[in-house]
């Protein structure tokens, strides 16, 4: 997904060509001539000739068949490399002619020999030592498409075909692919010469180690921002949360199947059928190549082949991409160079939009806001390690129901082979384990079940008290800050009511000091003026005895008057010291009030600090309580329906037993029949058996004998036939007699007959008579009667 990322900026697929040197089998096959005419690389011209035809090509580097190892992987893949670490995905692949020198390129061989891949995976892993700011996961990957088909090079053996797919946030990816986590790069070289060894090669007259297979070397960088502990502190304290984002991104290393001219070749058998697969993949690369040139909006046919849909991002899309174009020298292969250049040509033009795959380290996120959610929910841990306790246990009987399901299922399909194979088998014992089974699940279950019911209850019981216990510490303190509040009230009461008698008492006394002034005042007039008018006397009347006495009297009076006020205002001093006095401890006491209250009201404050925070508190432990009675709440519905569930089960199991116990009674019943009827074959059969034998034997005996009689019965029957014809003789004498006397009897019959006739006529006349004789009687015994 892309979470976030620098805009898309529009990047060419980078073009290098790479000439490799002249080999015997060119020299001895083709000689020293060259198609090569011209190479600079610094403009990246390249001038192919043969004859009069020349081909000039332009591309980003042209390597001549003196470039070493390090220069190709500097100019082509190091930027790629580098782009890969930051967060962006890079393809590096190379294609040509077979035998050119792509696998040489990619791969190559030891030390300076050393191709791209081994030389990325240097550079990853050296970046990777010298950052300290960053975290790094690496997993390596390698497949070859041989044949069309995607395979691990790496796990050959794997179940799980390789398959391209396509996801929304994603993108292309590979599923079925084994990616091996790498610490370094021998782990790389390991596993990249491990999967190179299972690789399709086969010696061709082009190549004798000839890849039959594209390969692709595929690594994935994980990077995420690396903090210390002190850093970590430091972004607490400063209320920030570390940075959970990560870049993502996969370097594919490819290595193509070299093109080859089949005529040329001459490969033939299973070679001729890698090739033909190798050129309609090439083939089907060049047409993408082609309709992503054009820029036409053209319709790129990256699913004609697997390597196509593979490379799909690498080209015209969210890679950074190079591409290095191998050709040999000589002049004999003019034509394949051609158009392995026109290839590179074209692939010039395409254009990609690499993007920084940042996206959101979900895991790292995830496992700081578990931290988090572990931190808050300390408290509630144990509710917490109860609750999966409950789940696993939930689940666990979830399961166990369903495996009782399926013992009823299997159970339900034996009643149902028992039915339709009508065998009678001794069923009772397996119908009463299962019965049993059945019957010590249910107590199980219900155990359980009223366990965790009490349990819940407990823990419900033992929420409630903690609640009941805070109410009424809550309560208490409030009637402690009400005894507080009165208590003060009562104090600012007592100090203003001892306030105002004090003011009284001054403003009293001040009016009796002012009285007394007053009176002083006039005492001290009513002398002055009994003063003046003594002396005015003195003078008129010459100061006589009776006068002196008289104003030495005055002047005693004035004396003991003088006395007297000078006592009065002693005790009014004293008495003012005392209330002075008693003002001064009143306003001790008051301060010693004031102080009390300000410490009351501290006290208040913090009292109701407590409060808010107990409310706070009860509030939340309310809610939590409330939370676990909804889970409880849960965990009970749960429980019920999976006690419904169970009890379903159960009726429904019953209903089968009863189902299978009327089956039963029914394949009793039949059985029975059926032991009858074979009870009574057997009685039948022994009986005709019995009998077969019988008539077997009086058969034989009727043989036996019915030889004896046949010759008794010939003796009888001669016998027999001898009395007869006496007999007959006999019978025929009779019968004549008989015939005589019968003829007699008939004749004497006859005549009877006649006489009986003859009767019969006269007696019918004499009725007649009798009956006319009867009328004429009754006539005239009528005529007696009218008479
Ligand atoms: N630049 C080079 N310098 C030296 N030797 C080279 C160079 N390029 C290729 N070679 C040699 O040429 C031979 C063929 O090369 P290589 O196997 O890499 O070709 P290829 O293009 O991968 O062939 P194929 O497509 O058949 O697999 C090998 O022996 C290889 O070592």
């Amino acid at each position: 997904m892309q979470e976030e990322g620098k805009k898309a900026k529009v990047e060419r697929v980078m073009v290098h060509v790479r000439i490799r040197p002249f080999n015997d089998e060119d020299i001895s096959r083709y000689g020293r001539e060259t198609s090569v005419e011209f190479t600079d690389d610094s403009r990246g011209t390249l001038i192919l000739r043969k004859e009069y035809d020349k081909k000039s090509f332009n591309f980003d580097s042209v390597f001549d068949a003196t470039s070493r190892q390090d220069d190709v992987f500097n100019r082509v893949a190091e930027p790629v490399v580098s782009s890969v670490i930051e967060g962006y995905n890079g393809t590096i692949f190379s294609y040509g002619q077979t035998g050119t020198g792509k696998t040489f390129t990619m791969i190559g061989s030891s030390g300076e020999l050393q191709g791209i891949i081994p030389r990325s995976a240097q550079q990853i892993f050296e970046y990777i030592q010298s950052c300290h700011t960053h975290g790094f996961t690496i997993t390596v990957g390698f497949l070859q498409i041989y044949m069309e088909m995607l395979q691990d090079l790496i796990n050959p053996n794997a179940d799980k075909p390789i398959r391209i797919r396509e996801d929304p946030e994603e993108g292309l990816y590979l599923s079925g692919i084994t990616w091996t986590p790498v610490s370094s790069v021998r782990d790389c070289m390991e596993l990249m010469n491990q999967g190179d060894k299972n690789r399709n090669t086969a010696f061709t007259s082009m190549n004798s180690h000839s890849s039959r297979s594209h390969a692709v070397y595929m690594i994935k960088i994980e990077k995420r921002v690396k903090y210390s502990g002190e850093q970590l502190e430091e972004l607490e304290k400063r209320g920030e949360k570390p940075d959970q984002s990560m870049t993502k991104s996969t370097l594919y290393l490819v290595d193509l199947a070299g093109s080859e001219r089949v005529s040329k070749s001459k490969a033939a058998g299973s070679r001729l059928d890698e090739a033909k697969n190798i050129n309609l993949a090439l083939l089907a690369l060049g047409n993408c190549i082609q309709a992503l040139a054009d820029k036409k909006g053209k319709y790129v046919p990256f699913r004609d082949s697997k390597l196509t849909r593979l490379l799909e991002d690498s080209l015209g899309g969210n890679s950074k991409t190079s591409l290095v174009v191998t050709i040999g020298p000589s002049l004999a292969h003019f034509q394949e160079s051609v158009s392995s250049l026109q290839f590179g040509s074209r692939a010039m033009k395409v254009e990609n939009r690499p993007e920084l795959n940042i996206k959101v380290d979900y895991k790292a996120l995830c496992a700081q806001l578990q931290a988090e959610l572990d931190r808050i929910n300390d408290g509630n841990s144990m509710w917490i390690i109860e609750k999966a306790q409950l789940t696993e246990r939930i689940n666990k009987l979830v399961s166990e129901l369903e495996c009782a399901n399926d013992d009823k299922a299997e159970l339900a399909i034996t009643i149902e082979e028992l039915k339709a194979k009508g065998k009678d088998i001794n069923i009772s014992a397996f119908e009463q384990l299962h019965k049993e089974e059945i019957s010590k699940l249910k107590a199980y279950y219900t155990e359980e079940i009223r366990k965790k019911e009490t349990d819940h209850k407990k823990q419900l019981d033992d929420y409630d008290k903690i609640v009941s216990e805070l109410e009424v510490n809550n309560q208490h303190l409030k009637m402690q800050i009400l005894d507080y509040e009165n208590k003060n009230t009562n104090a600012k009461h007592e100090l203003k009511k001892a306030r105002e008698q004090l003011e009284q008492e001054r403003n009293d006394r001040q009016i009796r000091i002012s009285q007394m002034n007053a009176e002083i005042e006039d005492l001290q007039r009513a002398l002055t003026a009994e003063k003046a008018k003594n002396e005015k006397e003195m003078l008129v009347c010459n100061l006589d005895e009776k006068s002196i006495e008289t104003y030495s009297k005055y002047e005693q009076m004035i004396r003991k008057d003088e006395e007297n006020f000078r006592r009065t205002i002693e005790e009014y001093e004293t008495e003012n010291n005392i209330v002075r006095g008693n003002l001064a401890a009143l306003s001790i006491e008051r301060d010693k009030l004031i102080a009390e209250k300000t410490s009351l009201l501290n006290k208040l404050g913090t009292l109701t600090k407590k409060a808010s925070h107990i409310a706070k508190e009860s509030v939340r432990i309310r809610g939590e309580t409330e939370n676990h009675s909804q889970e409880f709440k849960i965990l009970k519905d749960n429980n019920t329906y999976l006690q419904n569930r169970y009890n379903d089960l159960l009726a429904k199991y019953d209903e089968v037993i009863e189902e299978k116990d009327s089956l039963l009674n029914n394949i009793k019943i039949l059985s029975k029949i059926h032991q009858e009827f074979i009870n009574n074959e057997k009685t039948k059969t022994a009986q005709l058996k019995f009998i077969t034998e019988e008539v077997y034997m009086t058969m034989k005996n009727m043989q036996r004998m019915s030889i004896r009689f046949q010759e008794k019965l010939l003796y009888f029957l001669t016998q027999k036939a001898q009395h007869i014809t006496g007999v007959k003789k006999d019978v025929i004498k009779s019968l004549g007699s008989l015939k005589e006397k019968m003829n007699i009897m008939q004749e004497n019959m006859m005549k009877s007959n006649d006489m009986c006739e003859t009767y019969r006529l006269s007696y019918e006349e004499l009725k007649k008579e009798l009956d006319e004789t009867k009328k004429r009687l009754k006539k005239h015994e009528d005529a007696c009667k009218k008479n």
